[in-house]
């Protein structure tokens, strides 16, 4: 069995590659990455390394790599063979890795009519939904039907924190124990496929919620606060009592959403919280705010962690959640020489004023009172 996995950065090496590897998959990685490509083909072999006190580590064997710019060729007849397609390049690249899938899936029409499943592994509500639609818009009518009838696009969540890398050998990656991939079996073609430690589930959209709102907002709230209050890094900032209070205080806001919207145990979900603080405080790694902060503007859409549970909760509850809001702010102040988003957004900032910049990145009216609310507090 073979498998095209897109991005072959810190989640793709460090969850995607390796339980695909652990799944009987010969994995290919495809990436714009010139030196990590380039080093896949000459090692051929990786490790994933646990951050615990026993640092245990697992081989993934017999991977090659394609570099997309250089040899686009090779990766239209990756797809048109390829048992399973996956993605995680990040919620923004999707559109530009999609003309080379559809040219793929074209080519696959003429030579090969087994099924094939394409999952993006992105932190986004609904990735291989927004992947489909990017392949469909470079298709034809005829093209198109052949793809919806041959091609599954299962949206899935996944749920491994990986820092950034600062091994001896540069495709090793040091990743938290735990994992979780959750992928949608209703959109699946053909047979499900063999992906072990995988959940496939029929309702997904309460797990990529319960992870988006809960994981990725608690790690945001992390980084933005502890970014204004100059700690550098996530477990340093958890670590602070003031700004844990805080964190816990959000999530207090988004889990009374996600309790009302999905029936969640109340007792349950406490304690996948606490877990979850729990993994922010590992010893065993250095996870930078900035990384966690990364492309805030994405962070501040209406649909992501922090703006999509606030405007479910004041519609839910009638009341503007205090919380979620400071967490806002703070995205709102967010600058990291790196991050060419977060350049953009003090530019905007700085330019337009808070509000309209704000109404500006969530498509909420001036009025609205989130809005409102927020720069009422910035
Ligand atoms: N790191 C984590 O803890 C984590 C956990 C869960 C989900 N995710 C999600 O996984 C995705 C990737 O995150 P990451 O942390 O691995 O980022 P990363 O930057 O480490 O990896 C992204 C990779 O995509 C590659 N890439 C960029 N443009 C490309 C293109 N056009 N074609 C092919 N490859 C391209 C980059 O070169 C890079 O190697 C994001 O959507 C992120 O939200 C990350
Ligand atoms: O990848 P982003 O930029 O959407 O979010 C940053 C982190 O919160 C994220 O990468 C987490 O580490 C991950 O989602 C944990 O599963």
């Amino acid at each position: 069995m073979k498998a095209t996995h897109f991005g072959a950065g810190n989640i793709g090496r460090g969850f995607i590659g390796l339980l695909l590897h652990q799944s009987g998959y010969e994995v290919e990685f495809v990436d714009v990455n010139e030196t990590v490509i380039d080093e896949i083909n000459k090692e051929k072999a990786y490790r994933v390394i646990l951050a615990n006190e026993e640092k245990q580590a697992f081989q993934v064997k017999g991977v090659s790599g394609i570099n997309s710019g250089q040899a686009p060729e090779a990766v239209i007849q990756a797809i048109s063979t390829a048992n399973l397609v996956t993605t995680a390049v990040g919620p923004h690249i999707l559109k530009f890795v999609a003309p080379l899938i559809a040219e793929g899936l074209k080519k696959r029409m003429q030579a090969n009519s087994q099924p094939v499943n394409i999952i993006a592994c992105e932190n986004m509500v609904g990735g291989s939904s927004e992947l489909k639609k990017h392949v469909l818009e470079k298709l034809t009518a005829d093209e198109a039907a052949w793809v919806q009838e041959h091609v599954g696009f299962p949206n899935s969540a996944v749920d491994r924190i990986v820092p950034n890398q600062h091994n001896e050998k540069l495709l090793d990656v040091l990743v938290e124990p735990f994992h979780e991939w959750v992928i949608d079996s209703t959109e699946l073609k053909g047979t499900k496929p063999d992906i072990k430690e995988a959940l496939f589930v029929e309702n997904l959209q309460a797990y990529i919620e319960r992870k988006l709102f809960t994981v990725n907002t608690g790690h945001a709230a992390t980084a933005y606060l502890g970014n204004l209050a100059g700690h550098t890094t996530i477990a340093d900032t958890i670590s602070d009592e003031k700004i844990k209070q805080a964190v816990l205080g959000t999530l207090e806001e988004t889990g009374k959403v996600l309790i009302a919207k999905y029936a969640f145990q109340a007792d349950e979900h406490q304690k996948y919280i606490e877990k979850i603080i729990g993994r922010f405080a590992n010893p065993n790694i250095i996870d930078d705010v900035q990384r966690v902060g990364r492309a805030p503007l994405r962070k501040l859409g209406a649909k992501d962690r922090l703006v999509a549970p606030a405007l479910e909760y004041m519609n839910e509850f009638d009341q503007v959640p205090e919380h979620l809001v400071n967490v806002i702010v703070a995205a709102l102040k967010f600058v990291s020489e790196e991050d060419q988003e977060s350049l953009t957004l003090k530019e905007k900032v700085q330019e337009k004023g808070v509000g309209p910049a704000f109404s500006e990145i969530t498509g909420l009216t001036l009025d609205h009172p989130l809005v409102e609310k927020v720069v009422a507090l910035y």
